[in-house]
């Protein structure tokens, strides 16, 4: 059976002044988190309403929707509001279709960071733009000026949902995660259940309820150096083994089809 393939959906940067300075692209850890589990990635453009949907679906046995240093456009959360710091509307127009198709589909997904932020969005939920500014809540931004395994390390704990998806694939009701992230979930979509909160009350970690497949969103990043950790080790496992199970499956539809 050939390698799952994942799919990752790339941010569009400008990179250069040239009218063609722009570039898609994705973080490297996230290709590692795909490969590193014996799978194919498939590097999705930020092509919004132009991306050949269809071909991307019919590829793909999981897709990991990975982090940015942009922020999800208000404009996505029903907010006139202009947005605060480096947008990517191509990113989000990409995301938010390929998303529904998902869970339309049963693809299995993993939100990671910006992920989860977009899985709410989809969901008719709202951004906080500046956590920190948030009464009682934590800075949950990135620490500068400090090496990798400092800004990636963990940095506050999560209390995870009793009986929700997390804690039966963790076994534990808290652990402790990283956090690089100025935004986060303000009002919680309809149709997703809270996975994990933050011991200052941030939402962290959301599923989508009466999903076909795994379909889950977190907030930290557990793609970061994954085998070090157990639970970023199990999480993005078992995102995997839905991928391998959903391939499965399709590979059986295929030659059921076939031999009909
Ligand atoms: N920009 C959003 C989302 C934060 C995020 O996805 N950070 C990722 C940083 C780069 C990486 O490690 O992939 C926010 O600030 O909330």
């Amino acid at each position: 059976m050939n390698k799952p393939m994942i799919g990752l959906p790339l941010c569009r940067w400008q990179l250069t002044s040239r009218d063609i300075g722009w570039f898609h692209l994705v973080g490297e850890k996230y290709i590692h988190a795909v490969t590193g589990f014996g799978a194919f990635p498939l590097m999705i453009p930020a092509f919004g309403d132009d991306l050949d949907m269809e071909t991307v679906l019919d590829s793909v046995s999981g897709i990991m929707f990975g982090g940015s240093l942009s922020n999800v456009h208000p404009s996505c959360y029903g907010d006139d509001h202009p947005g605060l710091g480096l947008a990517d509307q191509p990113r989000d127009a990409t995301v938010l279709r390929l998303m529904r198709a998902c869970i339309e589909r049963g693809i299995p997904f993993l939100g990671i960071c910006r992920g989860v932020q977009e899985l709410n969005v989809l969901y008719g939920g709202t951004l906080h733009r500046e956590v920190h500014e948030v009464e009682g809540r934590l800075d949950h931004r990135e620490v500068k000026d400090v090496p990798d395994d400092v800004a990636y390390g963990p940095i506050h704990k999560v209390a995870l949902t009793e009986g929700g998806v997390l804690h039966k694939l963790l076994g534990e009701r808290q652990i402790e995660v990283n956090s690089l992230h100025g935004q986060g979930i303000d009002r919680l979509g309809e149709g997703l259940q809270v996975e994990a909160v933050c011991e200052d009350g941030q939402i962290e970690a959301v599923s989508v309820i009466g999903a076909k497949a795994f379909a889950v969103g977190v907030q930290w990043h557990p793609e970061y150096r994954y085998w070090e950790k157990a639970d970023y080790n199990a999480l993005i496992g078992a995102f995997h083994e839905a991928a391998r199970e959903y391939q499965a499956k399709k590979l059986e539809r295929r030659s059921e089809a076939a031999l009909a």
